[in-house]
């Protein structure tokens, strides 16, 4: 029997944005949609870059030891951090302007981090209010939302922005210390990175500027005695983001004003050659003895990299860039599935590992890697 005529194809079906396999591809889709003055600025780093190399480099060096045959029914990514139920303990780091990135905005991004139960901290350079991405994230399931503060000119501007942060409904404020003064920044100067017309920080209209020069800008750079005076003007919890080193966590818990801390280096954008998160977070950890909870960031792009750092003593970790490079290729629609997928990927890992929540994670299960990170045997009974 002749064979019948072939139907003629149907026409190509465009997904809506193509499928996402790992975190990194978002590089490429941001690169070819977004301005060349705003991809230096969302990929950059500062100087030669070696930190926000060494970010990633640190967590692709650690090994893994899975353990087999545990019982892994009723598997859950779900967690706390400071006592917060979480679905998993993936946040979104502060990211300024992002209507830069797209439309959508930190509204666009909120609404993603709502539908994936992801916290967010909003950072106060945001280009939409924080009234906007609280109503955005106010869903049952979703994560918490916290802002994050630079310390303004004028102490009295400082404080109308952590009310205005207290009214509209954030959890907890996070003072960034490591951004005194700006990184060298080499691709953005290459690039010749202005803002912008258009986008801006939204929340610092109005307010005086830092005054003029280095002294101007250093004059603001917070202090331990910054620190307990913004506890004390506020209900809400305050972490400090862009501690690297032991001895600082150790007085942050001395200070009695700090309730967390997270461990970064700015995504490699402030001091090159800083150290990698991943090797400061075990070191923190181990000087604070659980007198605080941490959270990390910097160059988490897989599920095995939260995986590793659980095992190494954070609660939560925090996701910088990614967010931006999924919101240019694919607003809101992107970032959720950049989330979904870490958290698919995150599950992945757990099981693989042996691990039935991120409770069950522990040193144990890492090797010592090349970079003569720390290591030891499973606890007993773990
Ligand atoms: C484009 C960009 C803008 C950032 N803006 C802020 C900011 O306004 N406030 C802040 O505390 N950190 C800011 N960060 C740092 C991030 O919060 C985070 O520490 C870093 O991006 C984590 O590294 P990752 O990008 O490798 O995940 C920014 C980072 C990037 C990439
Ligand atoms: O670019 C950054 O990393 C950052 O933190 C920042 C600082 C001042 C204004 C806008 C963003």
């Amino acid at each position: 029997m002749p064979a019948p005529p072939r139907a003629p194809a149907p026409a190509p079906m465009t997904p809506p944005t193509a499928p996402l396999i790992r975190l990194s591809d978002l590089d490429d889709a941001a690169h070819a949609v977004l301005d060349p003055r705003a991809w230096a600025y969302f990929s950059g780093g500062a100087a030669d870059e070696l930190t926000l190399a060494d970010n990633r480099r640190a967590w692709d060096a650690l090994r893994l030891w899975p353990r087999a045959l545990r019982d892994l029914r009723g598997l859950s990514t779900a967690t706390t951090l400071a006592g917060r139920p979480l679905a998993h303990p993936l946040l979104l780091a502060p990211v300024a302007w992002h209507r830069m990135a797209h439309a959508d905005g930190e509204v666009g991004t909120a609404l993603a981090a709502a539908a994936q139960g992801a916290g967010m901290i909003l950072s106060c350079q945001a280009s939409q209010p924080v009234e906007a991405v609280a109503r955005a994230l106010a869903e049952p399931g979703a994560g918490p939302l916290w802002f994050q503060l630079y310390p303004l000119a004028r102490r009295e501007d400082t404080l109308a922005l952590v009310r205005r942060a207290e009214d509209a409904g954030c959890e907890a404020l996070v003072l960034t210390v490591d951004a005194p003064v700006h990184g060298v920044r080499d691709r953005e100067r290459r690039a010749g990175f202005a803002l912008p017309p258009g986008v801006g920080p939204v929340h610092l209209d109005g307010f005086a500027p830092p005054p003029p020069g280095l002294e101007g800008l250093l004059a603001l750079a917070p202090r331990w005695d910054e620190v307990a005076w913004l506890a004390a003007q506020t209900r809400l919890p305050l972490w400090l983001k862009g501690v690297l080193h032991p001895e600082d966590a150790v007085l942050a818990a001395d200070s009695g004003a700090v309730a967390g801390l997270i461990v970064s280096n700015h995504g490699g954008r402030t001091l090159d050659t800083a150290v990698p998160t991943a090797w400061a977070l075990p070191r923190m950890a181990a000087a604070l003895q659980g007198r605080l909870p941490l959270v990390v960031d910097g160059g988490i792009r897989r599920g095995t990299d939260v995986l590793k750092a659980l095992a190494l003593g954070a609660s939560a970790v925090a996701i910088g860039r990614p967010q931006v490079m999924a919101l240019a290729a694919g607003g809101a629609l992107g970032v959720a599935q950049m989330l979904r997928l870490l958290r698919d990927e995150f599950t992945v890992a757990l099981a693989l590992a042996g691990c039935r929540s991120p409770a069950d994670v522990h040193a144990g299960l890492l090797a010592e890697g090349p970079g003569g990170l720390p290591t030891s045997t499973p606890p007993a009974g773990r």
